[in-house]
């Protein structure tokens, strides 16, 4: 049986649904079985209609399903991409968290593979912290964290962040498309190895 990734994401401008695309095509192609699930837009609808690129974000993501609760149960692993706010996750994805207390009480969210990518503005905007708040969430579920390391030699080209791919907004380049891809079969491989 195919080892069942879910590709958690939520991007107001695009960089984050960019890294979500390469994850979940790189777990395909590593044998997984892929649902790609965008976390819901919980800002007012008046504050992204005043910005076109935040707007015209959402429009492109229309076709992807939110994630939801199903999705949390059905995968092995969880490949999560989100953007950076204040050091943290944006807040859209912790609204999604925050509808997990059923899941976590049944035990439902434990011994799942899991790890985590974002992006900042900066290229010290806080991306570490906000990978590990992710992971701190993580370990109240009882997941296993499956951060890349340093274990391929990728990491020494992408900027060289262990705790999961970082960036800084726009497409993902060659070297950065690597790294996610990269990042995400090593999810595969764990989720499948604890799975199994
Ligand atoms: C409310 C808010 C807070 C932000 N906080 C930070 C921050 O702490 N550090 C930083 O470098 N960038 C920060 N940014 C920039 C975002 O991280 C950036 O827009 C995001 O990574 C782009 O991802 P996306 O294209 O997937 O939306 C912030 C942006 C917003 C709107």
């Amino acid at each position: 049986m195919a080892t069942k990734i879910a590709v958690i994401f939520y991007s107001t401008y695009g960089t984050n649904h960019g890294v979500a695309l390469e994850a979940a095509r790189a777990a395909e192609e590593a044998g997984a079985e892929v649902r790609l699930r965008r976390c819901r837009e919980t800002a007012p609808e008046e504050v992204v209609n005043g910005q076109d690129a935040w707007r015209e974000q959402l429009e492109r993501m229309k076709d992807i399903p939110e994630a939801a609760l199903d999705d949390m149960e059905w995968a092995d692993g969880y490949f999560i991409a989100v953007p950076t706010r204040f050091g943290t996750p944006a807040s859209q994805f912790r609204a999604f968290v925050d509808t997990l207390g059923p899941l976590w009480q049944s035990g439902k969210l434990a011994n799942k593979a899991l790890t985590a990518t974002t992006s900042a503005q900066n290229p010290h905007g806080g991306q570490e912290t906000t990978i590990q708040t992710i992971y701190a969430t993580a370990m109240h579920w009882g997941s296993i964290i499956v951060a890349p390391g340093y274990a391929d030699p990728v990491k020494f080209e992408d900027g060289g962040n262990p705790y999961g791919f970082s960036c800084q907004p726009g497409p993902l380049d060659e070297t950065g498309k690597k790294s996610v891809a990269y990042q995400a079969r090593r999810l595969v491989e764990y989720a499948g190895r604890i799975a199994g």
